[in-house]
């Protein structure tokens, strides 16, 4: 089974508008409410492909009621700890270019952060967890890496998508696989990363300091993946036109993990991230399974070299 974590999940409100005037009345010529968080988005897309996942995390007040049954309406299984809060929403401005509005979120209190550890009980060896998307600051910084040590006895295949020392403090748990964009992974060694090598030497230093496996997303100039075998994959993404980029990492996580649960090959499983990113990319929401497939069809890599 698979898991996916969102601490602090959302409904993404996306307000589409010729243009934004700050200080001004703006209006929207279509707005669309969706389920969102990055491990919700993982949820979905999974859910999308073929694959069941169990949505965890935190929720509360309508808009926590909200996320949850549209969840159920699109077949996947909900389990939030219920919060007094109310669930945030977050704007998604879409002009000519995407502004996100995120909100901070629900405190969460610490009754409902011992809850999940209870949760986390029902894991079995063999389980995938997916551990995606900033915490509320009333979280311990450190949340991720406390999640990892409570189910270090199981072997449990970890994936972590997230930003910062919330990221690097769960190296020494050595996850299965770490999803940073090029900008994030940039960030961790202070630096900004135009060039394959260099995005491939910092990927390959997470390694080094524990990481099993590093996928980087690269936007629309693709992705390069650091298998924990040494091999190294990057390539521009199929062609497409860009629609709303929103999610596309989170579909990038769940198309490799659809990859390699269906064939043990990370090259698959690169391919089906790659691809599965794209084509929610290349639409106004998450993708569905036909999208990937026709990406997939006659695609073959065409290695990065600087962006
Ligand atoms: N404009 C685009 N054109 C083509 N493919 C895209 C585009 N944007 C994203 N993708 C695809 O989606 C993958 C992930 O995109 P991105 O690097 O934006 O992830 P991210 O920053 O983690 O996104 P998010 O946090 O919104 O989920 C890319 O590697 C690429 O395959
Ligand atoms: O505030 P976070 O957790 O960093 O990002 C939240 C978010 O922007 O990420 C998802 C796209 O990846 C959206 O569904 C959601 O609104």
């Amino acid at each position: 089974m698979i898991y996916t974590i969102t601490c602090n999940p959302s409904l993404d409100y996306v307000m589409n508008l010729p243009q934004l005037e700050t200080g001004r009345v703006n209006r929207t010529v279509s707005t669309q409410l969706y389920p969102g968080g990055k491990g919700i988005n993982v949820s979905i897309v999974l859910q999308n492909l073929g694959l069941a996942s169990t949505a965890l995390g935190f929720a509360g007040g309508f808009t926590g009621k909200e996320l949850t049954h549209r969840l159920k309406q699109l077949g996947c299984r909900a389990d939030f700890i219920n919060i007094p809060g109310e669930t945030r929403i977050n704007v998604k401005l879409q002009t000519s270019e995407m502004t996100d509005v995120n909100a901070a979120g629900p405190a969460i209190p610490q009754e409902a952060v011992t809850q999940l550890f209870a949760k986390l009980n029902t894991l079995q060896s063999g389980d995938t967890l997916v551990l995606a998307g900033a915490i509320p600051k009333s979280l311990p910084s450190d949340y991720y890496e406390q999640i990892l040590t409570y189910i270090s006895k199981k072997d449990v295949r970890v994936v972590v998508d997230a930003t910062r020392e919330l990221l690097t403090d769960t190296l020494p748990c050595h996850p299965f696989l770490m999803k940073p964009n090029e900008q994030e992974l940039g960030e961790i060694f202070g630096k900004e990363l135009h060039t394959a090598a260099d995005v491939t030497a910092c990927a390959q230093e997470l390694q080094k300091r524990g990481a099993q496996n590093v996928l980087v997303s690269i936007g629309a100039h693709g992705a390069l993946f650091a298998a924990a075998d040494g091999m190294v994959l990057s390539s521009a993404p199929p062609k497409g036109t860009a629609v709303n980029a929103v999610g596309a990492g989170d579909s990038m996580v769940a198309g490799f993990l659809y990859g390699l649960e269906q064939s043990g090959s990370y090259t698959k499983a690169f391919r089906w991230g790659l691809a599965a990113g794209s084509a929610t990319a290349y639409q106004p929401w998450l993708t569905k399974k036909a999208e990937v497939e026709a990406l997939l069809n006659g695609f073959s890599f065409s290695p990065v070299t600087e962006f």
